[in-house]
Order: C-alpha cells, then structure tokens, then sequence
C-alpha cells in the first residue's frame, strides 16, 4: 500500500475503545519478528500457505516480486448420482489466472460474486488444490509441495477471513487460538516468551492482555477481525491473502482495520492480496488492481491508473457503479449497465467470456476468440479485441471510447 491512508488514518479507533482494548497505538512486532526463534510456523486453518522460500526451480521476475501465479486452474467437478457417483462436468471457478504480486505491495483483486475471487486466493494458498498452472513464491516452485514441505511452507502465506465470528473457533480463548499456530510451527518457545510474544501481538492490534482469556464472542466485529489478524502475524507471514476482510464490519470501524493492516504492512514489511467486491476499498488500499470475471482477469493496471483510465467495459461498468464519494459534487460519469447476469462458470460463454453482457462486442469476433491478456503499456494489462486493436495501432487508446458502438445507440 502505497500513499492511500488519507481519508481513513483520521477515523478514531472507537472500535477498540469501549470495553476492553487498548488503543491502536501499536508496538513492537517488528522487534517480536526478529526476535522470535526464527523457526517457521504455521496457524492451522488460518493458513497456509507454500515454499519455506529458499533458493529453488522456477526464479521468475525480477527481486521485487513474491509471487508469481502462472495459468492457474481451479475446476470443481460436479458429481452426479447417488450409488454411481459420476463427474458431470466442471465449474471453472478459476480457468487461467496469471498475476505476479510485488514484495510489499498490494494488490486488490475486484469482481462480482462468484468471478472465481476467493478460489484464486484459497488457490493460490493451496488451501483448495489446483486443477493446472504454477504458483511460485519468492522464488520457489510451490505448486507441487506436498505433506511437510507443504505445512512449513504455509508459515509464510496467511489468510484472514470475511466473517471473523465463523473463522473463529467460539470454544476457543483468544489465547489458544493465537498460540495454535505459533505451535504448529515451533514458535511457542517457553511459557514467558511465548506470553510475552502473544501480549506484543494483541498490542499490535490495538487489543490488551486481558483480551488472552476471553472467548471471540465477548468481542464485536471489528474486534474479531483483529484477533483474526493477530493470528495470522502469529506465525510471521510474507504474504497475507485477506479475502473480504471488511465487508462484514460496520462502515464507521471498516476504516480502522483497513488503517490497521496499512500501519502493519509498512512496520512489517508485509505483502497483500486484498479480494473484495467494494471497489471503494480497494481503491483506498490498494497499489494493482486485477478485475477477475467468470474464472479469469480482464484488466489488471496500478489503482491509480484503473480508476483514472480503465479500458475493459466490464471494469467501466463497475466502476461507473461506485458512488461519488462527495455528494455535492455532479456525477458526470457516463452510467454504464451490464444487462443479464453472470453467466455460469460450469457453462462459461464461448469467446470473449464477457461478451454476453457487453455493450461494445463485435459480432464473429468477440463470440468466437477469447483475448488474452494484454499488455497496452506501462504494465495495464487488458483483455478485450479492443485492446488488441490498440496494440495493433488500429485504433489509438484514447479513442476507444468514442470508437464504440453501444447496441442501444
Ligand atoms: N468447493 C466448491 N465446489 C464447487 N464449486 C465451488 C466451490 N467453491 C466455489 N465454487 C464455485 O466457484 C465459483 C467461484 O466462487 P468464488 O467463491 O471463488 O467466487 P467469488 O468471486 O469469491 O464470490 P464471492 O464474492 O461471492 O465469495 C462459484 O460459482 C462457486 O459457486
């Protein structure tokens, strides 16, 4: 996360305020990171994660990058029959995804309700198997790990979840729930320093020691997700995958742990892929977006940039579905509507997987080729014939707009 605290760093913590916190003053953990018996751990369902990095096959892309995924699948069969139980076809949820995420950024991945954004993350984590493609994380090949290699690699790739109340376990103390992963990766050295580590964690979270021996349910929501978080730095991660992880927060306390997971990134030096719906949350957070539809991305450029020029009609249309955030301003945005829903990815359409919600698709073209994902310059990645045609010098990038044929014009 690059310079996009602004608007949020002002809300106060009233979150941790009330009746038991501390503030979101935080300490410490940078020390408690090298300090800690350097041994790798891993949090049970928290996590995961691959490669205890080291030198190993598949180097790709330059220092700055930790990961790298590479024509990534993820199909779910679907089983038919109750005696004779047989695979009836597939959902595409992820159908070849590639995407590297630089060592510290992040990256907001962005798209409806299931376009295959979770599947990826959980993918990517191998907390779901991967049907094809490769996952290389800083430098080491970690598709193909299995059993031990695979558990101590997953130290260094956490997930925090939409719904902490449902990721926690409720029989739990907060206690227990943070030392679970410090122990399955050897990082519970000694009662008073693994007392003293998990007191250093609630205090980077912005919760007290008394918070040790409560229960989840005794917290509120943005509470929650803090122990949500403290589990995950538990165990020392690189890259955390939060997969909504404000969605299910009150708006005034999304502000807080959103400025929460920015003040750890830049102490921690922590990477980020960020999945969410609300593109107003990404856009705040995040340095890259990647716009995911039906199992695939479609667009891909740094924030700033997708939100000042985007060029896949799908991105414009959710981005012209975000609401001015100063009311008082006139939305002179041209109002795009996608008619139809999202197709089904056990039945993706032919082509262009968007072309039977697009506004601007050219018939034999966009029904019959899919476009890859291009690069159009600077790195803002496009898949769409349009951006073919840029390429191409058919058609300049700044009159693709003007250029197109709405069906209803
Ligand atoms: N374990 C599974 N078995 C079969 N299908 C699945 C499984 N998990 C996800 N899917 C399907 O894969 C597709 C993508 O789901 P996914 O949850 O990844 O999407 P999403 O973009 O994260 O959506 P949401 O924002 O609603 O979570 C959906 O059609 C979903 O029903």
């Amino acid at each position: 996360m690059t310079d996009k605290t602004a608007t949020t760093t002002e809300a106060t913590d009233t979150d941790t305020a009330g009746t038991d916190t501390a503030g979101a003053d935080t300490v410490g953990i940078d020390e408690a990171r090298n300090d800690a018996a350097g041994a790798d751990a891993a949090g049970a369902e928290t996590a995961t994660g691959t490669g205890e990095a080291g030198p190993g096959d598949g180097a790709v892309g330059g220092d700055d990058v930790l990961v790298t995924v590479e024509d990534l699948k993820v199909h779910f069969p679907i089983k038919r029959g109750i005696v004779l139980e047989r695979t009836a076809g597939y959902v595409y949820a992820v159908d070849g995804v590639d995407l590297t995420i630089r060592r510290g950024e992040t990256y907001g991945l962005v798209g409806e309700s299931g376009c295959g954004k979770t599947t990826l993350g959980r993918g990517l984590l191998r907390l779901v198997e991967p049907t094809g493609g490769r996952i290389v994380f800083d430098d080491t090949d970690v598709s193909t790990l299995k059993g031990e290699t695979l558990r101590k690699s997953r130290r260094r790739m956490q997930m925090i979840f939409q719904d902490p109340l449902s990721s926690l376990d409720p029989r739990q103390s907060v206690e227990s729930i943070l030392v679970e992963g410090m122990r399955a990766h050897g990082l519970d050295s000694g009662k008073e320093a693994t007392r003293a580590r998990l007191v250093e964690l609630l205090d980077s979270v912005g919760l007290p020691e008394s918070a040790l021996h409560k229960y989840p349910h005794e917290f509120s929501g943005g509470q929650r997700q803090r122990i949500g978080i403290a589990r995950a730095l538990a165990v020392e991660p690189d890259l955390i995958v939060a997969d909504e992880p404000v969605s299910a927060l009150d708006v005034s306390v999304q502000a807080q742990v959103l400025n929460l997971l920015e003040e750890l990134q830049q102490r921690l030096g922590l990477t980020y892929l960020v999945i969410a719906h609300d593109l107003a949350v990404v856009r705040h957070i995040s340095d890259r977006i990647g716009v995911m539809y039906l199992g695939s991305l479609v667009e891909e450029a740094s924030s700033d940039e997708m939100y000042a020029e985007p060029m896949h009609p799908y991105t414009k249309a959710l981005l012209s579905a975000v609401p001015v955030p100063d009311p008082t301003v006139e939305d002179e945005r041209e109002q795009i509507l996608l008619t139809g829903d999202l197709p089904s990815p056990a039945n993706p359409p032919t082509g262009c997987r968007f072309h039977t919600r697009c506004p601007w698709k050219q018939d034999t073209l966009c029904d019959t080729n899919r476009p890859e994902l291009r690069d159009v310059g600077g790195g803002h990645r496009v898949a769409c014939h349009y951006a073919e045609d840029i390429l191409a010098g058919r058609i300049s990038r700044h009159e693709v707009e003007p250029e197109l044929v709405h069906p209803d014009a």
